[in-house]
């Protein structure tokens, strides 16, 4: 794989995601929700400007910036998890991302981690393996799928130890990081995106945690990240870094070419100080006084200016653009749209060979009952019904796992 110059230009990379022109607003009531639509102001609040970037498979790309900078939304955004106004594309492969391209490419690992705290890490895997993959899954298939994904993420030592929990006493919270990672693997996606996943986690773990997913990339995956306080071990893994500061760009390029990028613009980093911190910290609003707030609202201006400007960007932007004109690529046809196959009822229903417009309504069906078995609850819950709130988290959990046994029942069936 060569790298070329500064913009780390990775010639036989093959898949990209690219984002143009994102921008996402969000509607923002302000005042004491008791004061009632009417009189609260609504503001509209900018929350992602005008962001343009370009992720390869084969590199794994760190997104960084202070906290409130951006980086969740922007996952969220490339996702289709968004909740307010979208504007631009996030295109893979030349197709327009959608929701089902987005489900049938993509994988997105958020902070949480939630398990069954009786089961093994292997149980959970199996047990994850038998609602994601298609209903056609034999046994065998799904067994060397887990097993693929235990290897993959380094759980061999402790694949048949009990995950626990508050009160069982189970694997270590590195291990649960990638667990949780390694669910979101059985996939096999080929977009894989995760919000800090290293959070909570001493330097050692996060390394290896770090270095793991950068063997996925090795092996053609797209990989984004966005980090809290990465060591200068992290930076050295990364391929790719952006670092984003109100919602917007300061750098986005190669990891390599990050200090002499900055060393042009005025920001040189001392030989024992972490690149990352350094930058981060330029990046940073200061909202101790408001001299300070103006200084480092001129500051990062001007660095989103520069890099609006610069060769890399304009040249980043031209190649998306003119890619997305020619549309999806030959012979990587299968970013086209498809239908969503994840769901385990309709997979379950399709072998029985109902008629699409059955399956639809089966499904409709499901999804409605779902939302308002969770909703009641959380409805009862509020009324004081229950006795708190952990209570009716209790009971829905109860019920989504008898739902998801009698599921799995019905896979092992057909
Ligand atoms: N739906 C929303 N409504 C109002 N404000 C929002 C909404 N979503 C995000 N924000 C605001 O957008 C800003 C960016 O939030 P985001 O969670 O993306 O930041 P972040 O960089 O991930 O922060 P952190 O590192 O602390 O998780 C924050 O000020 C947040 O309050």
């Amino acid at each position: 794989m060569a790298v070329n110059g500064i913009s780390g230009k990775i010639e036989d990379a093959t898949n990209h995601l690219d984002v143009l022109n994102l921008k996402y607003v969000v509607r923002d009531w302000v005042g004491p929700w008791w004061k009632g639509a009417c009189f609260r102001k609504l503001r509209h609040k900018c929350i992602i400007n005008d962001v343009t970037l370009r992720l390869m498979s084969g590199e794994i790309t760190g997104i960084l910036g202070n906290s409130e900078s951006g980086k969740t939304s922007l996952l969220d955004v490339i996702t289709c998890r968004a909740s307010g106004k979208v504007t631009g594309d996030v295109i893979y492969n030349g197709t327009r991302c959608t929701n089902n391209v987005i489900q049938n490419h993509a994988t997105y690992v958020m902070q949480a981690d939630r398990f069954l705290p009786n089961l093994t890490v292997r149980e959970t895997l199996i047990y994850s393996a038998k609602l994601r993959l298609p209903g056609c899954s034999t046994s065998e298939e799904i067994e060397k799928r887990v097993t693929d994904v235990v290897l993959a993420m380094g759980l061999k030592d402790v694949a048949d130890t009990r995950i626990g929990g508050s009160i069982i006493r189970g694997i270590s919270g590195g291990e649960r990081r990638r667990v949780t990672i390694a669910i979101q693997l059985l996939k096999d996606p080929d977009i894989i995106l995760l919000d800090e996943p290293t959070s909570g986690l001493d330097s050692y773990t996060a390394r290896h945690l770090v270095s793991n997913l950068r063997d996925l990339a090795r092996r053609g995956k797209i990989v984004m990240l966005s980090l809290h306080q990465p060591s200068s071990d992290i930076y050295s893994l990364l391929d790719r870094i952006g670092i984003m500061s109100k919602g917007e760009f300061v750098y986005f390029g190669c990891a390599k070419g990050m200090v002499q990028y900055f060393t042009e613009v005025g920001y040189p980093c001392d030989k024992y100080t972490n690149p990352l911190d350094r930058y981060v910290d330029v990046a940073s609003m200061d909202r101790r006084d408001k001299d300070s707030e103006i200084q480092s609202l001129i500051r990062v201006e001007r660095l989103v200016k520069i890099l609006k400007t610069s060769r890399l960007q304009l040249g980043t932007f031209r190649r998306i653009s003119d890619d997305f004109r020619r549309g999806p690529r030959a012979g990587n046809r299968e970013a086209v749209e498809r239908p969503g196959s994840a769901r385990v009822l309709v997979t379950v229903i399709r072998s029985t060979g109902l008629h699409p417009g059955q399956l639809q309504f089966i499904r409709f069906t499901a999804v409605v009952f779902l939302n308002c078995l969770w909703s009641e609850l959380h409805t009862a819950a509020f009324h004081g019904i229950f006795l708190s709130a952990n209570l009716a988290q209790a009971v829905t959990g109860l019920c989504l796992s008898s739902y998801s046994l009698v599921a799995t029942g019905f896979l092992k069936h057909f």
